[in-house]
């Protein structure tokens, strides 16, 4: 499998995260390409992992066996139009897209009736620890299993059935590392107003965050039943608990997730 050669159009955050993901996985790198409309990405990613680049995104689908759409869903549709006006025979290509909110409608309206793989990555595949969300459309048992390839070294992987699903996954993984940054954010804000200085803050902060997250992986308990063992009966965790619970936190959690998902619906109908 590691004979196909991929390319990424565009070469922003998700890009990196991605081919940082496929090149630790031992993916080889002179299969790798990345076409970016300006230069400094792609140096980058020249010197971090020895793969191709290239400043022309024609250049790149001329060369791919996989074509992975990496650029922010605005510049899509220019993105397409001029890969099939430059590269017809790209429509042969099994196509993979980063990008939330477009329906494969969009794409085969773009493209023609193209082998696509819908891809939800999110951030943390840069390290291996990410979740993907996948939604294949017309592709073959071998496609579905290559796309899995190339995503398995960054996470795990979660195939959908139904299209509206990535929707889902995008409240649920894929904006999620921010949620989680923003309330890490917030607690070593109040650290520092404690006395701790930034650095050591920061750390305490995130290796309380991994060691909570290790704790769940490894456990068969709940999160419920996980958060019970820290809450001593009239203790301390119970106050700041009850705090957490008295000023809506379930709701505003469950607030913030649907306009996620109500974003990427409306960016299905704008884009
Ligand atoms: N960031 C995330 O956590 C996630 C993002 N996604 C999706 O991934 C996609 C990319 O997002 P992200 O990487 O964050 O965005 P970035 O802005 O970091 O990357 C987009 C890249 O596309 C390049 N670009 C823009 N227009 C063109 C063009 N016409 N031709 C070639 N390259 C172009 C930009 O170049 P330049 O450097 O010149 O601006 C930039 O490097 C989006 O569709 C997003 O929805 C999906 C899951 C998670
Ligand atoms: O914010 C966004 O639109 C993208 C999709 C998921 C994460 N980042």
């Amino acid at each position: 499998m590691n004979d196909n050669r991929v390319a990424f159009i565009g070469a922003g955050n998700m890009a990196r995260c991605v081919i940082a993901a496929m090149v630790k996985a031992g993916y080889p790198a002179e299969n790798i390409m990345a076409a970016n409309r300006s230069e400094p990405k792609l140096l980058a990613l020249q010197a971090d992992f020895a793969i191709t680049t290239s400043l022309s995104n024609s250049e790149a689908a001329r060369w791919a066996d996989v074509i992975i759409l990496a650029v922010k869903p605005q510049m899509m549709q220019q993105v397409c139009e001029q890969l099939l006006a430059e590269v017809p025979e790209c429509q042969e290509k099994l196509f993979v897209t980063l990008a939330a909110g477009l329906p494969v409608a969009r794409y085969e309206a773009w493209l023609g009736e193209i082998r696509l793989v819908r891809a939800m990555p999110n951030t943390p595949s840069l390290v291996g620890l990410g979740v993907t969300g996948l939604f294949p459309s017309r592709c073959s048992n071998y496609e579905r299993a290559f796309v899995d390839h190339i995503f398995s070294g960054t996470g795990m992987r979660v195939w959908l059935e139904q299209e509206a699903q990535i929707n889902h996954i995008i409240a649920v993984t894929g904006s999620a590392p921010a949620y989680f940054f923003y309330f890490m954010q917030a607690m070593q804000q109040k650290a520092e107003e404690l006395g701790f200085n930034s650095t050591e803050a920061k750390a305490m902060v995130a290796q309380t965050a991994l060691g909570a997250a290790t704790m769940a992986l490894q456990s068969e308990h709940s999160f419920a039943e996980l958060r019970a063992q820290v809450t001593s009966k009239g203790g301390t965790t119970h106050e700041a608990v009850t705090t957490f619970s008295e000023q809506g936190l379930e709701q505003m959690v469950a607030n913030a997730m649907q306009a996620a998902i109500a974003r990427a619906e409306a960016m299905a109908k704008t884009l």
